[in-house]
């Protein structure tokens, strides 16, 4: 069977010039683990099949749901139709397309200890092989409750489903997050998946990394002349990275409540966001170029002193308030929250990296729910202008600060001084903006499209290596021990809607800075 291409939307702006897509994946049978759970509902099907239409997937796959419900292959199919219509970025499943990809779909029902299920999923994955032409390459996605990842590796290999057994293709496993509550859980975790998969056939998953802006850091970085030169500390005075959200905790209390903010979004998405802006040219392009250096900059985070965690941190937890003037319960109100939950929905971290290129700047790190607006960004500060040439006219100059914005709004936007029209010197701080919709005339697509369709095609570099994982585990430590040992008696301490709590904006004004408004 051949595959054809869709060709790229003529180019009106020449911005588009040269975007194609060629990224198409290996032949293979996706397995999802979880399937009839949120993420496949919300995400990974709405993926595979935009997958599906964007022509990235190859002519030869087959996608297998497993789980506990008791789906037939038909039933299953119809779920996940429903689940298009509702999320996908595409809008409706439209025919016949839709009963073309739903032939590839197959389910099986049974829990993931059971050693039967596996022997159904293996009848399925070699029936796939010669209904779909998949070449026994296997790609098996583990979206459950993350205390069911070691079984089901260990349930793999136990049912002939190893990778090292595989003798027609390959066997690759894309884990959810988190890997692990803490370091000790993440090694014991690592521990139990390295007996049965090697680093190069396990992706770890962080959908940040598959989000087209945090991809572009590594662009702005190293494909232009102008920013390598001045992205140090003779140049930079602070970094604030901030992922911060309005969101509360969407059904998801029970497992929110045993991880809070630091858990849940600072030890991953904001770690790798860190690493990427931090991070030293890699040798190449490569996956593990990139991740060497990724790891390199996670290792010179200086760790934070036990005795200074209360100095060099802030916490919060989100009382009832009002976003986009809708009123909502605080964070204890919430289903599955503890009435007296100790849990932090909201975390900031101040770092230092201890290098040649970042000696003494501040890495400034938050993540809150509750807050006034979604907003990720990575803001670099930088130092003041050494000498005042305009006198009055130049009082009270604003730094420039380059801004890296993840989401909305996803560009690029440089903040610096300028004469405001007229006789008199009059300067004033205004903004040059780059966004990648108007820019490039296309709207990024979903993290975890890119992400599925990179492991299909073997390519690990927007994937967590482990040595990263641990790294950042190791740097958390210090601020999760404290926390989970101190009740903080003035929690819920800054309401819905809000900037976060008081003692966040303290944090920075010890060091004579303020964050950036939320
Ligand atoms: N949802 C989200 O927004 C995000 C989720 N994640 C991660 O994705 C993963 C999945 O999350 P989510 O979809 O929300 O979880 P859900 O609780 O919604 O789904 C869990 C899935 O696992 C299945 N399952 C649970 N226990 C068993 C078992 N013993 N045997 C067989 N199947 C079982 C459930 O099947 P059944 O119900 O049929 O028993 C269900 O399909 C987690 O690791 C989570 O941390 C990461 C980022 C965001
Ligand atoms: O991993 C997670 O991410 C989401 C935020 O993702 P975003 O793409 O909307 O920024 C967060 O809501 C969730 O708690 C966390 O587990």
């Amino acid at each position: 069977m051949t595959t054809t291409l869709t060709a790229p939307p003529q180019a009106a702006n020449p911005l588009r010039a040269g975007i194609a897509v060629n990224r198409i994946g290996d032949p293979c049978s996706i397995v999802f683990f979880g399937a009839s759970g949120d993420l496949m509902k919300r995400m990974l099907m709405p993926a595979m099949w935009n997958l599906r239409l964007g022509d990235i997937l190859p002519a030869n796959y087959a996608i297998v749901g497993f789980s506990r419900s008791p789906f037939s292959d038909q039933s299953f199919r119809d779920e996940m139709r429903k689940s298009v219509d509702e999320f996908s970025r595409s809008g409706l499943a439209k025919e016949p397309l839709w009963s073309d990809f739903a032939n590839h779909v197959s389910y099986v029902s049974g829990p993931f200890d059971d050693t039967d299920a596996y022997k159904k999923l293996r009848d399925v994955l070699e029936h796939n092989d010669q209904q779909f032409g998949t070449a026994g390459n296997r790609l098996f996605y583990l979206s459950t409750p993350p205390s069911l990842f070691a079984t089901i590796v260990g349930k793999l290999e136990d049912a002939g489903l190893g990778p090292h057994q595989n003798k027609t293709g390959w066997t690759r496993i894309i884990i959810e997050k988190p890997f692990g509550t803490d370091l000790d859980s993440a090694r014991a975790l690592q521990t139990e998946v390295s007996k049965v998969f090697d680093e190069k056939q396990i992706y770890r998953i962080d959908h940040y990394l598959g989000k087209e802006p945090v991809q572009d850091i590594m662009a702005l970085r190293f494909a232009n002349v102008i920013f390598e030169p001045i992205w140090n500390r003779r140049y930079v005075d602070s970094v604030q990275i901030t992922a911060a959200e309005t969101v509360g905790v969407e059904g998801r209390g029970g497992y929110y409540d045993n991880a809070g903010a630091l858990r849940d979004m600072i030890q991953n998405h904001v770690m790798n966001l860190l690493a990427l802006v931090a991070m030293e040219p890699p040798v190449n392009s490569g996956a593990d170029a990139i991740r060497d250096e990724k790891f390199k900059v996670l290792s010179a985070v200086r760790p934070i002193d036990r005795a200074r965690v209360m100095q060099e941190t802030a916490r919060g937890q989100y009382e009832a308030g009002s976003i986009g003037g809708k009123p909502v319960p605080g964070y204890r109100e919430e289903p599955d929250v503890r009435p007296d939950s100790n849990t932090e929905t909201y975390a900031a971290v101040k770092l230092q990296i201890d290098n040649w290129r970042w000696a003494d700047v501040p890495f400034y790190l938050r993540s809150g729910k509750r807050l006034g607006h979604k907003m990720s960004e990575i803001a670099i500060r930088f130092r003041a202008i050494p000498h005042r040439l305009f006198g009055e006219a130049g009082e009270g100059l604003d730094n420039n600060v380059l801004v890296m914005k993840i989401q909305p709004d996803e560009g690029i936007s440089l903040r610096f001084n300028a004469k405001v029209p007229g006789p008199k010197m009059h300067i004033r701080s205004v903004s040059m903006d780059f966004n990648y919709g108007t820019g490039f005339g296309v709207v990024s697509a979903p993290a975890y499209e890119r992400l599925i369709g990179d492991a299909m095609r073997g390519d690990a570099t927007l994937f967590t290596r482990w040595d990263a994982v641990e790294t950042a585990w190791n740097i958390v430590m210090p601020v999760l021990d404290r926390w989970t040992a101190t009740y903080d008696e003035n929690f819920p301490n800054y309401a819905a809607g809000g900037q976060g709590p008081a003692s966040s904006d303290r944090l920075l004004a010890a060091d004579g800075r303020e964050w950036r408004k939320i």
